[in-house]
C-alpha cells in the first residue's frame, strides 16, 4: 500500500545546499507568540457583505510587524489585492522552474464567547494547546507560510524555484473579493502554476472505526455545491380561522420529504473507492480482504460508508437544511415561507441533475426553487508519479511525519479558495500537515477549536520542507532517458 514517491530524489540540486528544519528555543517562543496575536485579531466574516473590516486591516499591520524579514528582502515582492487579501511574490533563481503557490486564509467564522472554554479571541495557551478561532481554519496555515519562508530567508536561504504566497480574506463568504481577484490577476500577467497547496484535508486518525492507523489524505478535488432557497406563497390571513394548508406547513412537508430521500450512493464512482483501496491492507481481517475486493463487496462498503455523517458525506450528494424563515406574528398565517438549504454536489453528479432529482422530491407545483449560487464539483487533480504538486506534498510527509505510512488521495467535502485556481493549474492540492481527529473535525466552525503548540510546530517544519523540496526536484530518471 506504500508507494514511494516517484521521481523524486532526497538529494539537494546542486549548487543549493539544504537547511536543516531545526528551531532554537527563542524562535519555536516566538512562532507559537506570533500565532497567538493572529488569533486575536478577529477577523470574521459574517456574510458576503459583512466583515470586520478593521480586524481585516490590523491584520495585514500584524504581519509586517511580525515577519519583518519577509517584508524587507528583495526576492519576496508584496502586494495587496481586493483591499484587504495578500500576495508574496517569491523570486527564485531559476526562471526556468514553474512557479507554484502556498494558500491560505485569514478571515474566520464568528463565535460565540459563551459556549467555549476560553474566549475564541484570547489565543490563550492552556495545557500545551493554543485556543482560538482559527486555530485550526486557517490562520495557523497563514502564520506557519509567513514564518517557515521568516525563518528560511533569516539563514539567507534563496529559492531556485519561483513561488506565490496567496493569503485570503473572505474564503469563509465565498473568496470572490479575495482569492479569485489574486487569481484574475496573475492570469491577467500571463502566470500558469505547476500547483497549488491550500487548505481541506488533514492526517486523519479516527474516521473510520476499524482503521486503527492514521492516513494522510491529500484532496484531489472537492464537492460541487448549491445554495437553494425554496419559497411558498399563499393567502395570509386570520389565524382564528385558518386554511386546511399554509405556507409554512406545505414548505415544512416539502423539506421534511428531502431529508426523508437521501440522494443516491455514488460510492462506486468517486475517489472515496481509490481511497480505500490504498488503504486496503491497514485493516484487520476480513476487512482488508473486503477492500480488496471491491469487484464482489463494493454494495456493502457503500453501506458501511453511509454509517459515519463524515463518509456518508464522501458517497453522496448532502442536503442540509440551514434557513427557515417565515411568520412575523402569532395570530398572523404569513404569506411568505422561505427555506435555505446548502447542497454538497457529489462529483458523479451536476448541478442541473441534482435540481431535477430535487424538485421530483419536492413534487409540489407551489413550492418555487431559487438558485442562490452554484457550481459543480473540481476537477480532478492528478496524483500519478509524475504530479509533481502531489509526490512533492508526499515526499514531505514521508519525511516530516515518518510514522504515518500511507499517504493517499481523496475528496474534500467542503469547498476552499483553490476553487477559483482552475485557470492558473491542473494540480490543485487540498492539504494541511495537521494530525485531524472527529472531535477536532467538530471545533473547525464549532466551539473550542485549538492547535498544540507541538502541532504547530510542525506545521512551519513542514512548509520549511516543502519549500526546499520544491527546490529540489529532479525529472524522473524515466524522463530524462527520453530525450
Ligand atoms: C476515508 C474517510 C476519511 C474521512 C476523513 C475526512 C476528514 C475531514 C477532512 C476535511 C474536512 C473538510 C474541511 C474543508 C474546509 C472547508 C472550508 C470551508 O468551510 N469552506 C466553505 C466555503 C464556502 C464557499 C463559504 C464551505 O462551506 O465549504
Ligand atoms: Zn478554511
Ligand atoms: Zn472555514
Amino acid at each position: 500500500t506504500v508507494s514511494r514517491p516517484m521521481g523524486l530524489r532526497g538529494k539537494q540540486q546542486q549548487g543549493t545546499s539544504r537547511i536543516p528544519s531545526q528551531f532554537h528555543k527563542e524562535e519555536r517562543v516566538a512562532m507559537k507568540e506570533a500565532l497567538k496575536g493572529a488569533i486575536q485579531i478577529p477577523t470574521v466574516s459574517f456574510s458576503p457583505k459583512e466583515s470586520n473590516t478593521t480586524a481585516l486591516a490590523e491584520f495585514g499591520e500584524y504581519i509586517r510587524k511580525v515577519f519583518p524579514t519577509v517584508f524587507s528582502t528583495s526576492c519576496v515582492q508584496h502586494e495587496v489585492v481586493g483591499e484587504y487579501s495578500h500576495l508574496f511574490t517569491v523570486q527564485g533563481l531559476d526562471p526556468s522552474l514553474q512557479p507554484y503557490m502556498l494558500l491560505a486564509h485569514f478571515d474566520v467564522v464568528p463565535a460565540s464567547e459563551e459556549d467555549w472554554e476560553v474566549p475564541p479571541f484570547s489565543g490563550l495557551e492552556r495545557d500545551g494547546f493554543i485556543y482560538g478561532r482559527g486555530t485550526l481554519d486557517n490562520k495557523n496555515s497563514v502564520m506557519a507560510i509567513l514564518q517557515a519562508l521568516e525563518l528560511l530567508l533569516i539563514r539567507n536561504y534563496i529559492p531556485r524555484r519561483s513561488f506565490f504566497i496567496a493569503l485570503g480574506h473572505d474564503e469563509e463568504v465565498s473568496g470572490m473579493n479575495g482569492a479569485q481577484k489574486i487569481s484574475a490577476l496573475l492570469q491577467a500577467r500571463g502566470i500558469q502554476l505547476a500547483f497549488l497547496v491550500d487548505e481541506g484535508s488533514f492526517i486523519v486518525d479516527g474516521f473510520i472505526p476499524s482503521l486503527k492507523k492514521p492516513f494522510a489524505m491529500i484532496s484531489v478535488s472537492e464537492k460541487g455545491a448549491i445554495n437553494l432557497m425554496l419559497q411558498v406563497n399563499m393567502t395570509p390571513g386570520h389565524s382564528s380561522a385558518p386554511p386546511k394548508e399554509t405556507s409554512i406547513g406545505i414548505l415544512a412537508a416539502a423539506v421534511s420529504r428531502l431529508e426523508q430521500a437521501p440522494m443516491p450512493n455514488m460510492f462506486g464512482s468517486g475517489s472515496l473507492k481509490t481511497t480505500l483501496q490504498h488503504l486496503a491492507n491497514e485493516f484487520p481481517f476480513p476487512t482488508n480482504l473486503i477492500l480488496s475486493n471491491l469487484w464482489l463487496f463494493q454494495p456493502l462498503v457503500s453501506r458501511m460508508m453511509e454509517r459515519n455523517y463524515v463518509t456518508n458525506a464522501m458517497v453522496r450528494t448532502t442536503i442540509a437544511l440551514t434557513m427557515f424563515n417565515a411568520g412575523v406574528k402569532v395570530n398572523v398565517i404569513p404569506s411568505t415561507a422561505q427555506a435555505t438549504m446548502n447542497i454538497r454536489i457529489h462529483p458523479a453528479q451536476t448541478v442541473q441533475e441534482v435540481l431535477e432529482l430535487v424538485k421530483n422530491i419536492v413534487a409540489d407545483d407551489r413550492v418555487q426553487f431559487h438558485v442562490l449560487s452554484a457550481f459543480d464539483s473540481l476537477p480532478v487533480s492528478p496524483s500519478d508519479d509524475q504530479a509533481l504538486g502531489y509526490q512533492l506534498l508526499h515526499q514531505t510527509i514521508r519525511s516530516v511525519f515518518p510514522e504515518v505510512s500511507v499517504v493517499t488521495p481523496g475528496i474534500c467535502i467542503g469547498n476552499t479558495d483553490s476553487r477559483h485556481f482552475t485557470n492558473l493549474t491542473t494540480g490543485i492540492y487540498r492539504f494541511n500537515p495537521l494530525y485531524l481527529q472527529p472531535q477536532d473535525f467538530s471545533s473547525v466552525h464549532g466551539i473550542n477549536e485549538k492547535i498544540s503548540v507541538q502541532a504547530y510546530e510542525t506545521q512551519v517544519k513542514f512548509i520549511f520542507e516543502l519549500i526546499q523540496n520544491a527546490d529540489t526536484y529532479q525529472r524522473p530518471v524515466s524522463d530524462l532517458h527520453e530525450l
